[in-house]
């Protein structure tokens, strides 16, 4: 027996015995781990969510504050106003150290647990907060939203792996959304936030304040990491499963005792965790040339269904960014500054509200609908409530082009404002009609792409998509205010429209249904084509 086929962790029921019908066993096994997953989740696995989640809520509110904080900072930084060059900057670092940083975490949540990754993420939000806060220039601002984009990257992939990793297996699909909704909540507390304090705070220390409340929850979550337990995915594959078999009996409420299905769920373990290391060895025996040692990535690539998995991730990633969803959410309130909302903080609250409240919809609509259709159904609203916010846009008097003008010349006279209402209303319905298709569909969808990839390229595949999220938001993020120069705020809105056209088409096209299919059904459904029917 060579290396590669000697099992990589022994079982210990059947190490010594003669012949023993493995198959049958793995499958005894697989089936009394799925049967305990069915069961409700019990309050300690609830309690992890909620402690990881922390996670989701920094991500949303770090991403969300930074709306309110642009149209907040006057001149309190480098003694100027702020161009639309510094914005899209100060915005897009975020994203850009976030896509950085995300392959260097699943390396470290590999080598040194999950843990680690959240606890690092938090010691980065605490610092990037506090340098935001007291910051007095431009560089120094863009320094610490980097230092939150490494937070919010390493967070973005540690935190769905620890939840999956941790919970009950039929829970992983709905896990996803909610972690999703974890993200809207952290982005629409920003907003109420942020409004708070541009309209109560000092116009000098209000968005000090924003910026620096984030190392709060940062706090809490960093003590709480020290009582959450590692995964037992991860224990198992360090050689530790005496560790694992006790967070597997804590999280199925048996405690200290003997528990038939722990029992399985360890062996289910064990048996992915060598069947991962058999395939490796496998794709490293067959890799060749350059290949040598990178033969998850020749698997990825080289195989048509794994290729067809990821073009399907990449795209609904990529979609979800392109779309300009995160345009609003990082610039609704210079958008509505520039519209001449009195508010424009408590106005783009309604953008983050709208998010939140139908991601929440998503949550219940989406294993009943299906992935696919829903896609389907509200990316046309999206282009519809784009197109008319393009046009309530053309009836507004911008010119010359808002972005570059900064927030005092932008805001219109009295007369003008209500000579204007009309369309600032048809553009605020718009955008919510917008948002809404979007938290339904593109919001969350694209977040289920690990159920693409069967096993051997699943995190490959899901760490290149987020890769390509992360691409896409900081193209967005920094493309969005010198667009509106170039092009106005109607043609930009055009632009995004577009996108989602040329999306539905590409979804309609090369996007199987795979609601209510088991991870094998689901990805047997590339095997010989994109599984469209
Ligand atoms: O799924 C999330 C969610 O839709 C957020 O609202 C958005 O800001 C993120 O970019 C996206 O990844």
């Amino acid at each position: 027996m060579d290396s590669s086929q000697a099992p990589l962790i022994s079982n210990s029921r059947h190490d010594d015995d003669a012949p023993y019908d493995a198959a049958a066993d793995e499958r005894a096994s697989r089936a009394a781990a799925g049967k305990a997953s069915n069961e409700q989740p019990g309050l300690f696995v609830l309690i992890l969510t909620f402690a990881a989640g922390i996670s989701g809520l920094l991500f949303g509110y770090d991403t969300g504050v930074i709306s309110a904080t642009l149209v907040s900072i006057g001149k309190a930084l480098s003694d100027r106003d702020l161009t639309s060059m510094d914005k899209s900057i100060i915005t897009s670092s975020t994203s850009l150290f976030a896509l950085l940083i995300s392959p260097f975490s699943s390396h470290i949540a590999d080598r040194l647990g999950r843990k680690r990754v959240i606890l690092y993420a938090d010691v980065l939000f605490i610092v990037g907060a506090a340098l935001q806060a007291v910051s007095s220039t431009v560089p120094l601002m863009v320094a610490g939203r980097c230092i939150i984009g490494a937070a919010v990257g390493a967070a973005s992939f540690v935190v769905p792996l620890y939840i999956a990793e941790v919970a009950p297996s039929s829970y992983r699909g709905r896990l996803v959304t909610i972690n999703v909704l974890f993200i809207t909540l952290g982005q629409m507390a920003a907003y109420v936030i942020g409004w708070a304090l541009s309209t109560y705070a000092s116009q000098e220390t209000g968005w000090r304040w924003m910026v620096g409340l984030g190392a709060l929850p940062a706090a809490l979550q960093g003590a709480l990491v020290a009582l959450m337990p590692e995964t037992p995915r991860w224990l198992v594959k360090a050689g530790r499963s005496d560790d694992a078999r006790r967070v597997v009996q804590k999280v199925n409420g048996v405690q200290g005792r003997f528990d038939g299905t722990a029992e399985a769920i360890i062996k289910e373990i064990e048996m992915e965790v060598r069947e991962e290391e058999e395939m490796r060895l496998l794709q490293d025996r067959h890799a060749s040339g350059p290949w040598k040692g990178l033969g998850v990535w020749h698997e990825l690539l080289s195989v048509g269904k794994h290729r067809r998995a990821l073009a399907i991730a990449c795209l609904l990633q990529g979609l979800q960014q392109l779309c300009g969803f995160n345009s609003l959410m990082y610039f609704s309130a210079t958008i509505f500054s520039i519209m001449g909302f009195e508010s424009p903080t408590l106005t783009s609250l309604i953008v983050a509200i709208t998010n939140f409240v139908f991601t929440l919809v998503a949550l219940v609509l989406i294993d009943r609908i299906g992935r696919r259709r829903i896609l389907l159904y509200s990316i046309p609203f999206m282009a519809l409530g784009l197109l008319l916010a393009a046009a309530g846009f053309s009836h507004l008097s911008l010119e010359p082009s808002p972005a570059a003008r900064n927030d005092d010349e932008a805001t219109p006279s009295k007369t003008e404002v209500e000579h204007e209402t009309r369309p600032a209303v048809v553009v605020l319905v718009s955008i919510m009609v917008y948002v809404a298709s979007y938290a339904l569909g593109l919001g969350n969808v694209p977040w289920m792409q690990s159920e693409l990839f069967p096993l051997s390229v699943r995190s490959a595949g899901s760490g290149v998509a987020t890769a390509t999220n992360w691409a896409a938001n900081f193209a967005v993020g920094l493309t969005f205010l010198p667009l509106m120069d170039a092009l106005s705020p109607s043609w930009t809105f055009v632009l995004y429209a577009v996108v989602c056209a040329v999306g539905y088409g590409l979804v309609w096209r090369i996007y199987p249904e795979t609601a209510g299919l088991s991870l094998e059904e689901a990805t047997a459904l590339l095997d010989h084509g994109w599984g469209v029917r």
